[in-house]
């Protein structure tokens, strides 16, 4: 098995160093103004032993990242009263597409295509103002990260909020079904500031610990989620945790993971690793090509896959 202190640095190095990065997200008009050059990747082991490189500490649109700790939230506050509202099959179609509601009655295949994540976000939206269901996700992720130091980022919540049509008509659509109960405008809001929250790789994966360790914060001894819970959203971020190209991740990875068009992926190896990467360019499908790329070399080279006699 190689040696990560040496393999992380490398990996990174072979990053800055390639030329096709992929594009970066434009249809949020503020995700634009960020650099393709851009690349960072911390990986936490199962020992505490944290190997960063590149751009680890630079900040980033967490952007869909924040689906998978709003859905720790719905099921703290609904438990499985979650799954009412929203399915948990792949749905193998764009991350913003709206063409399965209308045939399946307004419920959201998963929690983590957009429409499945509004839906959740509708059960931690609490009263108007989006600082409370928003303030939810933050305070989990601070204590995660373990610092007060992550933030959501106004001007892109605001350019999201702006620019959010699709967003809007997925959450109207639902609304009109009957799967959202709050006030649409209200549960929107706080979709767009979760998804804009900012964090650095390091945070991310530190974020990201209890997923590796059964549901329990290896840092704190706090248990987040159940082991059944744990291992749920694991199941699910590797069957839909990148949409349209969750099984090409899968077969090339195989790992649970959860990409953001801001360009980050946090990728969970059980019992062995949390990992985040960022690199801003993108695939056509809306997954960072570089972080995809560096988790395809690192899980090769270290033998993690959730499909592995060993793993
Ligand atoms: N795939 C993503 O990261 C999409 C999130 C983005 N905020 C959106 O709603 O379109």
């Amino acid at each position: 098995m190689a040696d990560l202190a040496e393999l992380v640095p490398r990996i990174a190095a072979t990053m800055a160093a390639r030329t096709a990065r992929g594009r970066v997200a434009n249809y949020i008009p503020d995700l634009a103004k960020v650099s393709a050059s851009h690349f960072g990747m911390v990986v936490i082991t199962a020992d505490g032993r944290e190997h960063a490189a590149g751009d680890a500490d630079l900040a980033f649109s967490i952007q869909s990242i924040s689906k998978v700790f709003a859905l720790v939230e719905a099921l703290a506050s609904h438990g499985e009263g979650v799954w009412q509202r929203v399915g948990r099959e792949p749905s193998g179609g764009a991350f913003n597409s709206i063409v399965q509601l209308e045939a399946e009655a307004g419920r959201p295949r998963n929690p983590f295509i957009n429409a499945g994540a509004i839906a959740v976000t509708d059960l931690i939206t609490d009263g108007d103002d989006p600082r409370a269901g928003a303030g939810r996700i933050l305070r989990l992720l601070r204590d995660l990260a373990g610092t007060q130091g992550i933030a959501v980022d106004g001007a892109v919540a605001y350019s999201e909020a702006a620019t959010g049509h699709r967003n809007a008509a997925l959450a109207h659509f639902m609304k009109a079904h009957g799967v959202l109960t709050g006030r649409v405008e209200a549960t929107l809001s706080t979709y767009f500031h979760q998804c804009a929250i900012a964090m650095s790789c390091r945070e991310l994966a530190r974020a990201g610990r209890f997923l590796m360790n059964g549901g329990v914060d290896p840092a704190s001894g706090r248990r987040v989620v159940s082991p059944e819970q744990a291992r749920r959203i694991n199941a699910l971020m590797l069957t839909c945790g990148h949409y349209d190209a969750s099984g090409d991740f899968a077969f090339s990875v195989g790992l649970p993971a959860k990409s953001g068009v801001g360009g980050g992926i946090l990728a969970i190896a059980p019992g062995r690793a949390s990992i985040a990467v960022w690199s801003p360019g993108l695939s056509p499908q809306g997954n960072s090509l570089l972080g995809t790329a560096a988790l395809e070399e690192l899980a090769s080279a270290m033998g993690w896959s959730v499909f592995n006699p060993d793993a």
